[in-house]
């Protein structure tokens, strides 16, 4: 969390003039209320802001104690001039919270947005569907919705989404799979909100009951939907600024105008802030603060998002969410076969048990047993009301056969869930016969999905994919299977001057996020990741998905391949092949039912290949002189440290004698000269033009082939002097003619309007 620091003097004056109040809160008792921030100030912003939080009418006392100085916090009683009132328009609260003991609240970043109270107002306008939203029309969305679909340019519902819409929207259980990038997240979420935006809430006051939960199995996907449910949400209350007109002007062009128009100014978003959303949204994933996301469901949303491992660490000591879970309107699984692969199978297992009716509970489970004790206090009817969804771009033939004709009879008592078919079948589905709809294309490819191989020895693989970034610009995803191969390629494709950022497991959860962030608003960068990114993200113009390495399932192939060619745009996969895996390839591509012969080789200019071989190699050589350096330096300065702090002597065994001591200034220096040489002669090579053979960079009229032509037609690259500009997939040698691909049902969606 971090607050605006040229606000927070103003603040503390205002606050010193006040009286303290008695009683000490802690700092979690808090009154804190979400910020809404504009959209510069997302994730990715420079200074990091994850979420500002503001509290109102608390001052800060310090007390000297024997650890040390302690911030306490007095809460103002009502009858004090507030001091966040009209007067202090656009001041977000700063109170001397960043010194408080709770490091680990600073880096919570849980996304629970709030719309303001215009947007409930905004209800009974009426929207124009039938001209606007022609494609919408049949569908009986409350009008909130139809106004951020539209603002959203989202014309017409992805095949998915018009068959699944209908029937969520009357009350029946689905099982969607529909390929990567095919709006899968709106074609439950759309119902959902429905559902909610449409019942009548009690009082603004009162502590709302979580209706909906959607199990996401990795971080940043939870984090992904429920940004997603807020942003139709948000567009509301974007549009609900002054000019809601704009909402039903049918005018071209009109999204961004508008969004910018309405882009909410300091005092805007801290009125925002104020008012109770009509549908509150939060991610609850690890890496987190537990705490805050603890104080988030104490205050009460409507819609979860969350991955099983932290949600479930949480419903262990949280009786009421667990009641809450029992009691739920709506369930998603989202790409649940991956939760299971994520080793979450006992977590997503024990959650899942929550929601089962009584009948069908394990009444042999101790743990269980303890969590029902006396909870189940809403009315049967609720519960046999919860519908069920389950979305995935994959899953088996096998699955979805034994989930529609699976028998109504109790699940077995005795063991728990052991596969992901035991587990889905085990989901207690109130709907007798749930809707399944498999809209996956056949062998996992998306239409729109051009994919190419190159076949190297392991050890060349750096330099075919230098050579592939140079040669197709753009943004590119890059999955290895290890987190050491990745801190490993980091620092050449640092030294090498392409921007890469990292993303796997065992970086801090913030700093995923804006690595995330980062590569999402870098139009030329790639993102080296694990398959922690594999599935379900979202980020709508990768141009290149590239396996370093084989993926180790089907699946994994397909989903990886799924963050590009998205919502109908053009992508480009490419399998970097070793010969060692070459029946990885085979057997992998055999269970979707492909042949190996049907990936094209990609070109490869070998003359320009070379060129960069060198510059590998160099690169190569600086990273490791230079790790050399600083592994030295670390362990000289550890054994020295622990014993300063040992206060021991060093025995002569670890202390450099004095002939040692004399050399290691030489030695440092020696060393220092070595990087030096090293990145001079790398900088000499990446200044040195790379030119395809036969081509002068001083002539340009002349040579074997002149360039003149390709700078004038603005067809040259632009790193690589005679090589045509163009697209990875059209640099493909044929390959074997595929299988005719089975149509896709609905064609008439195009993705995104340009
Ligand atoms: N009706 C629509 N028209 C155009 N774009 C849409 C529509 N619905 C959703 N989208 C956009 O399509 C993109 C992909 O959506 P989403 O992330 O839900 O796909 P998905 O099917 O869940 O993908 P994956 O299987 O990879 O998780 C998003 O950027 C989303 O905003």
């Amino acid at each position: 969390m971090e607050y605006p620091i040229n606000k927070r003097k103003a603040k503390q004056s205002n606050l010193s003039k006040k009286r303290p109040k008695l009683g000490h809160s802690n700092v979690d008792t808090l009154p804190w209320k979400t910020v809404s921030r504009s959209k510069e100030a997302w994730l990715g912003a420079e200074d990091g802001i994850l979420e500002l939080e503001e509290v109102e009418g608390v001052d800060v006392v310090y007390e000297e104690t024997e650890g040390g100085r302690v911030a306490k916090f007095n809460i103002a009683n009502d009858g004090d001039k507030h001091p966040n009132s009209e007067e202090d328009q656009g001041e977000a609260v700063a109170p001397e919270a960043n010194a408080r003991n709770d490091e680990a609240e600073a880096q919570s970043d849980e996304l629970e947005q709030e719309i303001e109270p215009e947007a409930q107002a905004l209800e009974c306008l009426p929207f124009d569907t039938a001209n606007l939203l022609p494609a919408w029309q049949s569908y009986p969305l409350h009008t909130q919705l139809l106004r951020s679909i539209y603002a959203q340019t989202f014309t017409a519902p992805t095949p998915i989404q018009s068959r699944a819409i209908p029937l969520a929207l009357s009350g029946r259980d689905v099982v969607g799979v529909a390929e990567t990038g095919s709006g899968k997240t709106l074609a439950y979420g759309l119902p959902i909100l429905h559902h909610l935006l449409s019942r009548v809430r009690g009082s603004p006051k009162s502590k709302r009951t979580l209706k909906a939960l959607i199990l996401c199995p990795t971080r940043e996907l939870a984090v992904q939907v429920s940004s997603h449910l807020n942003a139709c949400l948000n567009e509301v209350s974007l549009d609900a600024t002054p000019s809601s007109e704009s909402v039903l002007d049918n005018g071209k062009g009109k999204s961004k105008k508008k969004r910018e128009a309405s882009e909410p100014g300091p005092s805007q978003a801290k009125s925002k802030a104020r008012s109770p959303p009509p549908v509150s949204v939060a991610a609850i994933v690890g890496g987190m603060s537990a705490q805050k996301q603890r104080r988030i469901l104490d205050r009460g949303v409507d819609i979860l998002v969350a991955t099983p491992g932290r949600l479930w660490d949480i419903l262990e000591e949280d009786d009421t969410l667990a009641r809450e879970i029992k009691n739920l309107r709506f369930l998603v699984l989202d790409e649940a076969d991956r939760m299971v692969q994520a080793g979450h199978f006992a977590e997503l297992d024990h959650i899942l048990r929550l929601t089962l009716r009584s009948s069908q509970q394990e009444d042999t489970d101790p743990e269980f047993k303890e969590l029902r004790k006396g909870k189940d206090v809403e009315s049967p009817a609720e519960k046999e009301h919860m519908q069920t969804f389950v979305f995935s771009a994959t899953m088996s033939k096998d699955l979805q056969r034994n989930l529609k004709i699976r028998k109504r009879s109790k699940p077995a008592k005795t063991k728990p869930a052991s596969t992901l078919d035991d587990l889905l079948l085990r989901l207690d589905f109130r709907d007798p016969e749930p809707e399944v709809i498999d809209l996956s294309p056949e062998g996992g490819v998306v239409s729109t999905l051009k994919e190419g191989k190159i076949e190297c020895l392991s050890a060349d693989k750096d330099v075919y994919l230098y050579y592939f970034l140079l040669r197709y610009p753009g943004r590119s995803l890059v999955f290895l299977s290890s987190i050491d191969g990745i801190r490993r390629l980091m620092p050449l494709m640092e030294l090498l001057n392409v921007k890469a950022f990292p993303l796997h497991s065992q970086l801090e959860q913030r700093q995923r996020l804006k690595n995330l962030d980062r590569f999402k608003s870098t139009q030329n960068s790639i993102l080296l990741a694990t398959d922690v990114a594999a599935r379900g993200l979202d980020v709508p113009a990768v141009d290149h998905v590239i396996h370093y390495q084989i993926p180790r399932s089907a699946d994994v192939y397909v989903h990886r391949n799924g963050r590009t060619a998205r919502a109908m745009r053009k992508g480009f996969s490419m399998l970097m092949c070793a010969p060692d895996e070459r029946r990885m390839v085979r057997a992998l591509l055999g269970s979707l039912g492909r042949d190996e012969s049907e990936i094209s080789d990609m070109m490869v200019d070998l003359h320009m290949l070379d060129k960069l071989k060198a510059r590998v190699q160099v690169a190569k050589q600086v990273d490791k002189a230079q790790h050399k350096v600083k592994k030295e330096n670390y362990e000289k300065n550890w054994i020295k440290e622990a014993a300063e702090a040992m206060e021991i002597q060093l025995d002569s065994d670890f202390a450099p004698s004095d002939d040692e001591d004399a050399d290691v200034p030489t030695k440092k220096r020696k060393d220092s000269a070595k990087v030096g040489a090293l990145k001079a002669e790398l900088k000499r090579l990446l200044a040195q033009p790379l030119l395809a053979k036969g081509i002068s960079a001083k002539y340009i009229t002349s040579g074997s082939r002149p360039i003149v032509d390709d700078m004038l037609a603005h067809n040259h690259h632009e790193t690589m002097l005679g090589v045509m500009k163009g697209d990875a997939a059209d640099e493909l040698v044929t390959a074997k003619k595929k299988k005719p691909k089975k149509q896709v049902v609905h064609d008439e969606w195009n993705g995104f309007e340009a």
